[in-house]
C-alpha cells in the first residue's frame, strides 16, 4: 500500500513539474521582475498600490506562462529534433495537446480577468496584445520567416516594465517607454549569443536564426553593435534623471562586462565564449533593472537612516 501511495504521489508530482516546465518559469520570473521594477518606479518610494503589486504581478506571470505555454505548443516538432529543447514535456509526450491548450488557455484568461478586474483594463489589453505578439506572430510566423524574428518580436518580451507602470498609473508614460528600450535593445546580444551556439540544430530544422542565414561573423558583428547601443541606452535613466549616481556608477561596471564579452565573443576562438556570453546577458538585465530598483528607494534608505 504504501509503495502504491508513493508511485500516485510521486506521479502527481512528475505531472505539476512538467506543467511548471511547460511555463518557462525562469524566464517568466525575469519578466515578472523587470514589470515590478516598472511599478516601482511609477510611484513615489514605498507608495506601490497593493493590488497594482499583487495582482499585477500575478496577472502578468500567468499571462506569460501561457504564452511561452502555447510558444512549445506550437514548436512541438522542431522541439523535438532539437537537443537543446527535445526533452520538454510536450515533445517527450508527458503532456499531450488537449491538456497543454486546456492548461494555457486557463492561465491565461485568468491571468488577463485578474488584470481587467483587479488592476486595470488598458493593462490587461496591453498584456494580451504581448501575449499575442509572443505566442502567435513570433512563434507561428515571425521565428521561420526572418532573420530579424527575434529583434520584432522582442517587442513582447520587452513589454513587462511598461505593463508594471501602466497597472499602476492607467497610463502609458515615456518612462516605461525607456525601460521597454532597454530590454528591447539587450534581446538581439542576448538571443543571438545562444544562437551562435546552437546554430547547427536551428539549421537543421530550417528555423532562419541570424548564424544560420548570415553566418557567425556577421552575427558576432550585430552582437557587438547591439551592446554599444545598448551601453548608451542604458545611461539614459541617468541622462534624463530617472535614476542618480549609484545606478549610473553600477550600469557602467555592467556594461564593462558585456563589452567585454561581446568583444570576446568577435575576436576569440575560445568555443566557450558564445554561452558564457548569454548567461552574463540574464546576470546583465537583472543587475540593470536591480539597480533602478535600489536607487529609487535610496532616498527612503536615507530618510530612515537619518
Ligand atoms: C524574442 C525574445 C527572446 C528570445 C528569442 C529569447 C530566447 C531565449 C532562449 C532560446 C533561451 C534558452 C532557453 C533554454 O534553453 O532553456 C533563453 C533563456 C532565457 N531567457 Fe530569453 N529570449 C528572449 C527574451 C527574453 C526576455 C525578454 C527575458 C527576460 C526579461 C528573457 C529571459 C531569459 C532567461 C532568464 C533565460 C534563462 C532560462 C533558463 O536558464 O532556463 N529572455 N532565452
Ligand atoms: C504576456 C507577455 C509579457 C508575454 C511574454 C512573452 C514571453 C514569455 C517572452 C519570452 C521570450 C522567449 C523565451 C523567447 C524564446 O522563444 P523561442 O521559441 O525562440 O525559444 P525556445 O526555442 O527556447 O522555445
Amino acid at each position: 500500500m504504501a509503495e502504491f501511495v508513493d508511485a500516485v504521489e510521486a506521479r502527481v508530482s512528475a505531472t505539476w513539474r512538467d506543467y511548471y516546465e511547460l511555463t518557462k518559469p525562469k524566464v517568466v520570473a525575469l519578466l515578472v521582475f523587470t514589470a515590478i521594477v516598472g511599478m516601482v518606479l511609477a510611484a513615489p518610494p514605498a507608495q506601490v498600490p497593493w493590488n497594482a503589486l499583487i495582482f499585477g504581478s500575478i496577472g502578468i506571470a500567468l499571462a506569460s506562462a501561457a504564452a511561452a505555454a502555447i510558444n512549445q505548443m506550437v514548436d512541438r516538432q522542431v522541439d523535438a529534433r532539437m537537443a537543446r529543447t527535445s526533452g520538454r514535456p510536450l515533445p517527450q509526450g508527458v503532456i499531450d495537446t488537449p491538456h497543454a491548450v486546456v492548461f494555457a488557455g486557463g492561465i491565461g484568461l485568468l491571468g488577463l480577468g485578474m488584470l481587467w478586474w483587479l488592476v486595470n483594463p488598458l493593462t490587461a489589453w496591453l498584456t494580451f496584445l504581448s501575449l499575442i505578439g509572443y505566442a502567435f506572430i513570433y512563434t507561428l510566423y515571425l521565428k521561420r520567416a526572418t532573420p530579424q524574428n527575434i529583434v520584432i518580436g522582442g517587442a513582447a518580451g520587452a513589454a513587462p516594465p511598461v505593463l508594471g507602470w501602466t497597472a499602476v498609473t492607467n497610463s502609458i508614460d515615456p518612462h516605461a517607454l525607456l525601460l521597454f528600450l532597454i530590454i528591447f535593445v539587450w534581446t538581439p546580444p542576448h538571443f543571438w549569443a545562444l544562437a551562435i551556439h546552437r546554430r547547427e540544430e536551428y539549421a537543421e530544422v530550417n528555423i532562419p536564426m541570424l548564424p544560420v542565414t548570415h553566418g557567425v561573423v556577421f552575427t558576432q558583428v550585430q552582437i557587438l553593435l547591439y551592446t554599444v547601443l545598448l551601453v548608451a541606452v542604458s545611461l539614459l535613466p541617468f541622462a534624463l534623471q530617472m535614476a542618480g549616481m549609484m545606478y549610473l556608477v553600477g550600469v557602467m561596471a555592467l556594461n564593462a562586462g558585456f563589452l567585454y564579452y561581446a568583444i570576446k565573443l568577435r575576436w576569440s576562438a575560445d568555443a566557450s565564449i558564445p554561452m558564457k556570453a548569454f548567461g552574463y546577458s540574464i546576470t546583465y538585465l537583472m543587475g540593470v533593472f536591480g539597480l533602478l530598483l535600489l536607487d529609487h528607494y535610496l532616498p527612503l534608505v536615507q530618510l530612515l537612516w537619518s
